[in-house]
């Protein structure tokens, strides 16, 4: 099944356009996992139990593991989400952006080495360094186009011959790059209009939309924004403020009860 079909049923099934975004911080952790070698795997796998049947998708942020070395726990989280929760794609969060021969090595870690569904890559350096990506008709690639970031700002929204830069990159990305069809894009939830701007020009291509929850995005104008005619289109990702909303040993039961009211203050406005 490709990615796009993968996303379309988790839609269905869990009623949901949830991502929980998988940031493990051993720092935040409860005290009973602190200095635990697998303490980044247990925290993850025990968010993801708790949360598989509320989400269309998780997503684990590379850095996190690698900043540790816990690459291989990353490994054993993805094949746990494969294995535990069949049908939930993972996205691979790992915005890497380099140029041809080398993105195709990025392409081999995502799919060959992690076995993500889907990666997000930074497209700024153009066409053939999302190419290798497109090599895996199945996968996911899930394009930089308007991030959430304050600084986001500098560059994408400049105006390049009478459009902004990130609406380019949307349109590129829906006319000419998409030879597989699996392509979605990044768009921050923190920027509505911009979502709405670029549901425009790229149909019904699936949007990752992070920054509700802790970077402050509103729900209601992010879904009114971003949605489809049949409600769907969006993974309205949140990380820090599903991982974290408990401190001690019930985390993962707090991380459920905030994954429900996320789901369903965003289903409110389907
Ligand atoms: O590609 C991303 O996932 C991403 C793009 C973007 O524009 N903004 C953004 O915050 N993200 C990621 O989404 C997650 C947001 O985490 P929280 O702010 O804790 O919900 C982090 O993993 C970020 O790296």
């Amino acid at each position: 099944m490709s990615f796009t079909q993968q996303l379309a049923a988790a839609w269905q099934k869990n009623n949901s356009l949830l991502c929980v975004g998988l940031d493990p911080d051993p720092a935040k952790f409860p005290a009973h996992l602190k200095g635990r070698d697998d303490a980044i795997f247990e925290f993850c796998a025990a968010i993801v139990d708790a949360t598989a049947d509320l989400v269309c998708s998780f997503k684990p942020q590379i850095a996190y593991f690698a900043a540790r070395r816990a690459e291989d726990q990353l490994e054993a989280l993805i094949a746990h989400i494969h294995d535990k929760h069949p049908g939930i794609p993972v996205i691979l969060d790992s915005k890497r952006g380099d140029i041809g021969s080398t993105a195709e090595q990025y392409a081999v870690e995502a799919f060959g080495r992690y076995k993500a569904d889907a990666v997000t890559v930074n497209p700024y350096m153009g066409r053939d360094s999302v190419e290798p990506y497109l090599a895996y008709p199945d996968k996911g690639v899930i394009l930089l186009c308007r991030t959430s970031n304050p600084g986001g700002s500098d560059l994408q929204f400049l105006e390049v011959e009478g459009e902004k830069l990130y609406e380019r990159v949307a349109r590129l990305a829906a006319k000419e790059w998409n030879s597989t069809g699996q392509i979605g894009l990044v768009v921050g939830a923190t920027f509505p209009a911009e979502i709405a701007r670029v549901r425009a020009i790229v149909g019904d291509m699936p949007l990752l939309v992070p920054g509700i929850g802790a970077q402050g995005g509103d729900i209601e104008a992010t879904v009114k924004a971003g949605r489809t005619a049949d409600a769907t289109g969006l993974m309205i990702n949140s990380s820090r403020a599903i991982l974290y909303a408990g401190k001690d040993e019930g985390y993962a039961d707090a991380a459920r009860k905030a994954a429900q009211e996320t789901r369903d203050a965003i289903n409110q406005y389907r």
